[in-house]
């Protein structure tokens, strides 16, 4: 209390005495110590790495990466089978407490929470970015991506999943998904019809010009990504976030868990082609086996699972032998990436929201005290906007997002940029445009690519792996984007953005200056510098029947031709839903408990 006293009179010079000055100082105290009210009663698994590395206990299931859908598929499995035992392995720790607050977002890219991944450089894309790389953030810790991501919930298209249906994989169709899309949203309380949503003068502004232009608005009436506009619902519970770790180890204790811990590789009985365990290194240097009796599951999402599965010998045969691998079964592994790409644009306004400095600290003390106010939730981010550029039907092909910045800001649009990873270059010429106005970000955003990547091993396998993107490697996606811009100047014609004054700008960047701007030859060279990730990379394990040559994994989830050894995360879809492709994966994680249900009921090993 004296210390606290000290410092108080230090920057506000006033006496502290009698009751007056009690009261004064618990209220300050209160306040300071606030912040410890981010942590609830919640409490992470404890780490069993010790007695593990100690003891080398073998398990009946090991669950590899505590991601979004690792940490549904362990804990629910656990329950399902109380006997079993169960080891979920997490290369990273508990997450931070900077990913609870959902205004944060951003600011755990490139942070202890993030594996920071970058792609290999090619002509076509990245242009902007330092080394003409794109990072690729993906969760480390627990919750995975989950515990960084921009917790936007969205089901995808009905069609996406007849896709998947259709491409040979019986039980995967949107009718037999519905359930567990149902069941998620009621357990994270995204369903309550009484949800009023935030606060945002925006949502309106941006609802007027799309109605205008003949586009409904659903808003939270359902979860599809389906044409029109949408305030979307975010995992978020009591104004924090809510990722999967935490939704679903609430309900178990029975999981072993080993944190800081990388899974090397899958050991594999050559003889039998047989999963019979995993290689890990523990943060303690310490390299052991640990024996799966029943079968390992690999949950370490679309980059890593692809390359534990390439370390463990499951192809691509021609890539192994590069890198002196012996491969136990010649898989197309790694390839068939697919990835949503956003276009960064940026709209000048006649509004002014700038909010100054003060404000912003009684706000986030609002957040401290009451978890509500703008701190609770993610602005304009999670409104969004679905259109077919190429035949107006109700099948999108472009999903906008947006984003807000205030004139002249020095709080969020540098360090926002600088966590992109664009060059130095951009991010001034942007500044400069910052300085006189306001910010609409609108992000036109490509729902189904039809470029694919591959991830590759490095020369040194145990080492990032190598991402190839491909973005624009197929022209028709940049004609896509050409017509989303044709679409955000339609938007630019409505009453309301003329009457807001929001007109898009041309950012300088010195190789596409030489074509005159708002030209189809400026737009090309725009996007090759401007698109990036929207961080959902998937399908580098595809499912498929036998007879297809790409896919890695049957409808049960179960590597062809190797038994005991199932991949549960997004790298195994098929083909990229058009949403944001979280809820997706943990319906893939929550099926996967079934799946394995029916095969051990089968059995009567229950
Ligand atoms: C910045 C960002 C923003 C996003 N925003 C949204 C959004 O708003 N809405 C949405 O729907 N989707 C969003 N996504 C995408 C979504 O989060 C992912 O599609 C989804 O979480 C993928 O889940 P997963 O289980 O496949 O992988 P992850 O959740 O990434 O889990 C993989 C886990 O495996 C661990 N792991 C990796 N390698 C190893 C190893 N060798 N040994 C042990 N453990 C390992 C990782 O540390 C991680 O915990 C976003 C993603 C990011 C990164």
């Amino acid at each position: 209390m004296e210390h606290l006293e000290a410092q108080i009179s230090s920057m506000c010079p006033l006496p502290f005495s009698g009751i007056t000055g009690e009261i004064f100082l618990k209220a300050v105290s209160t306040v300071v110590a606030v912040h410890c009210t981010i942590l609830d009663d919640f409490h992470w698994p404890p780490d069993n790495s010790r007695e593990i590395l100690e003891e080398g206990i073998s398990f009946d299931f090991i669950v590899v990466g505590a991601g979004t859908a690792g940490s549904l598929f362990a804990s629910r499995l656990s329950n399902a089978f109380p006997s079993w035992k169960i080891l979920l392995i997490e290369a990273g720790d508990d997450p931070g407490i900077d990913t609870e607050i959902p205004a944060f977002l951003f600011l755990n890219q490139n942070s202890s929470n993030d594996w920071s991944y970058k792609t290999h450089p090619d002509d076509n894309s990245c242009l902007g970015f330092k080394d003409n790389s794109c990072i690729w953030s993906k969760g480390k810790g627990l919750g995975g991506s989950s515990s960084i991501n921009a917790m936007i919930y969205l089901r995808g298209h009905p069609q996406d999943y007849a896709e998947w249906y259709n491409l040979g994989n019986p039980g995967w169709d949107y009718e037999n998904l519905v359930t567990y899309f149902n069941e998620q949203e009621a357990l994270f309380k995204i369903t309550d019809p009484e949800f009023k949503g935030y606060d945002n003068e925006w949502y309106k502004i941006l609802d007027n010009a799309w109605n205008e232009l003949n586009f409904t608005s659903h808003n939270y009436k359902s979860h599809e990504a389906i044409v029109g506009t949408k305030k979307t619902r975010l995992l978020t519970q009591n104004g924090k976030r809510m990722n999967t770790a935490k939704q679903y180890f609430k309900d178990t204790d029975k999981l072993f868990v080993m944190k800081n811990t990388l899974v090397e590789k899958v050991i594999i009985d050559p003889l039998n082609k047989q999963a019979c365990g995993v290689v890990v290194k523990h943060k303690s240097g310490i390299i052991m086996n640990i024996t799966a009796n029943k079968e390992v599951i690999l949950s370490a999402g679309s980059i890593a699972t692809p390359q534990i599965l390439m370390m463990s010998g499951i192809g691509p045969k021609s890539h192994l032998d590069e890198i002196g691998i012996d491969c136990h079964q010649n898989l197309k592994v790694g390839q068939n990436l697919q990835d949503h790409v956003l276009l960064p644009l940026f709209l000048k306004t006649n509004m002014n929201m700038t909010t100054s400095t003060d404000v912003i600290n009684i706000l986030l003390l609002q957040y401290m005290l009451t978890k509500t106010g703008p701190f609770s939730n993610i602005g304009l981010t999670d409104y969004m906007g679905f259109i077919d550029t190429e035949r107006n039907l109700d099948y999108p092909d472009i999903q906008f997002h947006y984003f807000y910045f205030t004139k002249n800001d020095n709080f969020v649009l540098k360090p926002y940029l600088e966590g992109l990873g664009y060059k130095i270059e951009i991010i001034e010429a942007i500044e400069d445009l910052n300085i006189d106005h306001d910010f609409l970000g609108i992000y036109p955003t490509l729902l189904r690519p039809k470029s694919t990547g591959e991830i590759l091993l490095p020369k040194r396998p145990l080492t990032a792996p190598i991402i190839k993107a491909n973005y624009f490697q197929h022209p028709d996606d940049v004609r896509t984007f050409l017509r989303a811009i044709d679409f955000v100047h339609k938007l630019e014609k409505t009453s309301i953005f003329r009457e807001m004054g929001i007109e898009l700008l041309n950012v300088s960047i010195r190789t596409c200056n030489e074509h005159l701007f708002n030209t189809d030859n400026y737009w090309w060279c725009y996007i090759s510098h401007m698109a990036t990730t929207i961080y959902h990379p998937v399908g580098t394990a595809k499912m498929g029947p036998r007879n297809d040559v790409n896919a890695v994994v049957n409808h049960d989830l179960q590597i062809h031709g190797i038994s005991n050894l199932r991949v549960v995360d997004a790298s195994i879809m098929p083909t990229i839903p058009g949403g944001n492709t979280m809820a997706a994966t943990l319906v893939i994680a929550r099926k996967a408990v079934d799946i394995i249900k029916k095969h051990y009921d089968s059995k009567d090993e229950l």
